[in-house]
C-alpha cells in the first residue's frame, strides 16, 4: 500500500506526530515517477528541486498546529494553468519554451495551503481532445491498460493520481476534461460550477465553458481540494461572489428522501450495455439508502455535440488569435515579412486539431455564417439550459454514466474526430448548462476498465454532489481498487 492510499486526515496525523515527514511524501512522488511513467508519459514538466526546496521548508516549520488545508501533500498542476517560474506548454510546440511570470490564482490557493507542486501534467494541446493523443509531447496512457487512452484533456492529471505518483491533481473541464479522464482513470473528478473557481491564469480556450477543478482518489479529498480552490476573484470578471459553504462537513452521509432524475437519454441508445448496467447498479445502491429516482428526458440532448462544438471552437478561435510569434512563445525564423512569421509560426506550432478548431470557429463567426452556426448554437445552448433547469425544479440531482464507453484504445479514433466529439455526449451538456457534476468511479468493464457514475448537481451546489458521492463511495470499493503497473 502506498502512503497516497490514506485520506488526508490520516496522512496529517501522521505527519503531526512525526511518524512521517513532507520530504518522504515528495519521495514517495518522485519514487513512483521515476518507476512508472515511463509507461505513462503523465507528467511535461518535473519541478523536484522547487518540491523538495518546499518540502524542506514544511518540515521546518516551528508550529505545525496550524498548518494549511493541504499542508505537505504533492500536487500536479495539468499544464495550461500558470505557475511562475515554471514551464506551462499547454501541450502545444507554440509554447513549448513559455515560462509564466504569474500564478494562477489556484496556484496562489494551493501555495497558500501549503500544497507541494512536484510537476505539470500532459494533456491534449490547448485542452482540445478527449483522448490524450493531441499533446505535442507524447500520448497519455491509461494506467488500468497501457494500450488504451486515458481519456482527455486531463489525460496527464487523472493518469498520475490513478498511478499514485501524486496524491491530487487539477484538471480543467471545457467538455468533459476532468470529468471524463476521471471515470476512464477510476478516479474522482469534479467539475465546480462556472465561475464557482477563478480562472485566473487558466491558458484560454473557450472561456464561457473553461473551469478548473480537482481529481483526486476518493470524494472526501475532492472536498478538501474545492475548499481550498473556490471563492471570489477580483482577477476573474466571470467568477462569481457567492459564498463558499464547508464543503467537508457537508459530507453527511445522508441521502435518504434524496430525488433523482435519470435522463433517459443517458442510460439509453449508444450507452455501452456494461457502462448502463453499472449505473444502473449505482442506482441501487442510492435507494437503499433512501433516495428515490425516475425516468426523465433531456429533449436537446441530440443538438449537444453541435452546440458544444461551435461554441467552444468558436471562442478557440478568438482566444488562440493572440499566438502570433511576436507575444508568447516559439516564432518562425523563416519568414520574410510579418504577415509570412505569423502563417509560418501558427502553421508549425498548433497540432491538427487545434487547426481544425480555429479552423471551424473562424468559419462560425464569419459574417455570412455567423447566424447560422454562432448565433443558433447559442440558442440552442439555451434550450439545453432550460432543460437542466425544468428538471431540478423536481428533483435534487441528475444521474447518468459519466461517458457512453470505457476508455478506447490509443489510435482507435485519432483519426476520425466525429467519432472522438461523440464521447462527450453526457459531459459537454454540464459546461453548456453551467453546473456543477462530480464522476466517482462505479464499477470495471469486463476487459478490467473503470466506468464512472456522474452526478450533475444544481448551479453552486457543489455540496449536494459530494454529499451523494461520498455516500455512495461510502458503501461501495471501487475507489480502492488500483491497477498493477
Ligand atoms: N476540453 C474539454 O473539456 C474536452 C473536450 N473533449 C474538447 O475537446 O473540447
Amino acid at each position: 500500500m502506498s502512503v497516497f492510499d490514506l485520506r488526508i486526515q490520516e496522512i496529517h496525523e501522521q505527519l503531526r506526530r512525526k511518524q512521517l515527514s513532507v520530504s518522504e511524501l515528495v519521495d514517495e512522488s518522485f519514487k513512483r515517477i521515476k518507476e512508472v511513467d515511463s509507461q505513462l508519459n503523465a507528467f511535461i514538466t518535473l519541478d523536484e528541486e522547487g518540491a523538495r526546496a518546499k518540502a524542506e521548508e514544511l518540515d521546518n516549520l516551528s508550529n505545525t498546529d496550524e498548518t494549511g488545508l493541504l499542508f505537505g501533500l504533492p500536487v500536479g498542476i495539468k499544464d495550461n494553468i500558470s505557475t511562475r517560474g515554471v514551464k506551462t506548454t499547454c501541450a502545444s510546440k507554440i509554447l513549448a519554451n513559455f515560462v509564466p511570470v504569474y500564478n494562477a490564482t489556484v496556484v496562489d490557493k494551493l501555495n497558500e495551503a501549503q500544497a507541494v507542486m512536484v510537476g505539470k501534467m500532459n494533456m491534449d494541446e490547448f485542452a482540445m481532445g478527449s483522448s490524450n493523443e493531441n499533446s505535442a509531447f507524447r500520448a497519455v496512457r491509461n494506467p488500468w491498460n497501457t494500450d488504451h487512452v486515458p481519456g482527455g484533456s486531463s489525460g496527464g492529471s487523472a493518469a498520475s493520481v490513478a498511478a499514485g505518483e501524486v496524491y491530487f491533481a487539477l484538471g480543467s473541464d471545457t467538455g468533459g476534461s476532468i470529468r471524463q479522464p476521471a471515470a476512464f482513470c477510476g478516479v474522482v473528478g469534479l467539475k465546480p460550477t462556472y465561475g464557482r473557481v477563478s480562472r485566473f491564469g487558466l491558458v484560454a480556450y473557450a472561456s464561457s465553458l473553461d473551469q478548473i477543478g480537482p481529481i483526486t482518489k476518493n470524494v472526501e479529498d475532492a472536498a478538501y481540494v474545492l475548499q481550498v480552490i473556490a471563492g471570489y476573484d477580483q482577477h476573474d470578471s466571470t467568477s462569481a461572489n457567492v459564498d463558499v459553504p464547508d464543503y467537508p462537513s457537508a459530507l453527511t452521509g445522508d441521502v435518504s428522501g434524496l430525488k433523482i432524475a435519470v435522463p433517459k437519454e443517458y442510460i439509453g441508445e449508444g450507452i455501452h450495455p456494461e457502462v448502463r448496467e453499472k449505473v444502473l447498479e449505482a442506482l441501487k445502491v442510492l435507494e437503499s439508502l433512501g433516495a428515490t429516482w425516475e425516468e426523465v428526458s433531456l429533449p436537446h440532448s441530440d443538438y449537444v455535440i453541435p452546440a458544444y462544438y461551435i461554441i467552444a471552437s468558436s471562442e478557440a478561435s478568438s482566444n488562440l488569435a493572440r499566438y502570433d510569434g511576436v507575444r508568447y512563445g516559439v516564432r518562425a525564423d523563416q519568414a520574410d515579412n510579418l504577415l509570412e512569421m505569423y502563417k509560418e509560426t501558427r502553421s508549425q506550432g498548433f497540432g491538427a486539431e487545434v487547426k481544425r478548431r480555429i479552423m471551424l470557429g473562424t468559419y462560425s463567426l464569419s459574417s455570412g455564417y455567423y447566424d447560422a452556426y454562432y448565433k443558433k448554437a447559442q440558442q440552442v445552448r439555451t434550450l439545453i439550459k432550460q432543460d437542466f433547469e425544468q428538471l431540478f425544479e423536481k428533483y435534487d440531482v441528475i444521474i447518468g454514466p459519466t461517458t457512453p464507453t470505457t476508455a478506447w484504445k490509443i489510435g482507435e479514433k485519432i483519426d476520425d474526430p466525429l467519432t472522438m466529439y461523440v464521447e462527450d455526449i453526457l459531459t459537454c451538456p454540464v459546461n453548456l448548462a453551467g453546473v456543477p457534476a462530480i464522476s466517482v468511479p462505479c464499477g470495471f468493464d469486463q476487459k478490467g476498465l473503470p466506468v464512472g457514475l456522474q452526478i450533475i448537481g444544481k448551479a453552486f451546489d457543489e455540496a449536494t454532489i459530494l454529499r451523494v458521492a461520498h455516500a455512495y463511495e461510502q458503501h461501495t470499493d471501487h475507489h480502492k481498487a488500483r491497477p498493477q503497473l
